[in-house]
């Protein structure tokens, strides 16, 4: 196992005003995750799942508590050093796939290529290659109109990668997808994490997305409740994960 990529320390996330009606939705939560990891967050609804990615992800702040990603404190960083940054060492696939519809599928897999000022003579080889690597090429040319759920959803995974970054993060990245192509996400998830390395953190409420993670962290109530790790086949992870769903009292599963 690598360094750690990403390093999450006494975190508290509070909502609302001092004075006002304020709500803890992160509570002290503290672990880290080694780089080429796949790691799934799970909890009931409510449990503080998406604020841990969204300040994880440099979207929201925290209210103490550090976090680091690839040795660096995210969390005393102004604005203009943030969206560098999350430019540079992130990538995000998210339920909702957030292809702009008045570009091509290949102008949209370069946005983060455009944000990370590479120069334009070496965008489009590296658009075809992450486009090859998700079994896309063919749609480069289209709209996000023009395609289907899954093709869609595998052009933002496309978009996602093509700069090659540090850790990519996912909200429910199969929320929107039909079992085929969740199947079909989760592989190529999964086979970029095994054969690239790529470090991989997603939320999810999803029992059978959850089993492709080598390591699933609940929490509940925005605290760290349980983590489990994958030691035999999936299958048999797939039926711990329940396990520990029904006893945290979530009907998801
Ligand atoms: N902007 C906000 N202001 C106040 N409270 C918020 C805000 N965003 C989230 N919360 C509250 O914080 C808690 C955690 O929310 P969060 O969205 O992180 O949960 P989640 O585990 O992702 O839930 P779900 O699975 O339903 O998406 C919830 O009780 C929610 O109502």
């Amino acid at each position: 196992m690598g360094s750690p990529v990403v390093e999450v320390r006494n975190v508290q996330k509070v909502y609302g005003k001092k004075g006002g009606n304020q709500f803890k939705a992160l509570n002290d939560v503290t672990f880290s995750m080694q780089e080429g990891e796949f790691v799934g967050i799970m909890g009931p609804s409510g449990s503080g799942k998406t604020t841990l990615l969204n300040v994880i992800s440099t979207l929201d702040q925290v209210t103490s508590g550090e976090i680091k990603i690839d040795n660096v404190d995210i969390t005393d960083m102004g604005q203009d050093e943030l969206s560098d940054f999350r430019s540079q060492k992130l990538g995000f696939i998210f339920q909702d796939f957030n292809l702009l519809e008045n570009m091509t599928i290949a102008e949209n897999i370069a946005l983060p290529l455009y944000l990370q000022g590479t120069p334009a003579k070496n965008i489009d080889a590296k658009v075809v290659t992450v486009a090859k690597r998700l079994g896309i090429e063919e749609l480069l040319q289209k709209y996000p109109a023009e395609i289907s759920g899954g093709q869609k959803q595998r052009s933002a995974a496309a978009r996602a990668l093509v700069h090659e970054p540090t850790v990519i993060l996912g909200d429910e990245p199969t929320g929107a997808l039909d079992s085929k192509n969740a199947t079909s996400l989760l592989e190529t998830m999964k086979d970029l994490n095994d054969r690239q390395n790529v470090s991989i953190m997603m939320v999810t409420h999803d029992a059978y997305s959850a089993s492709y993670c080598q390591r699933i962290i609940f929490i509940q109530d925005g605290k760290l409740h349980k983590e489990i790790h994958r030691s035999a086949t999936r299958e048999l992870f797939y039926k711990e994960i329940l396990d520990v769903l029904a006893q945290l009292g979530t009907k998801n599963a």
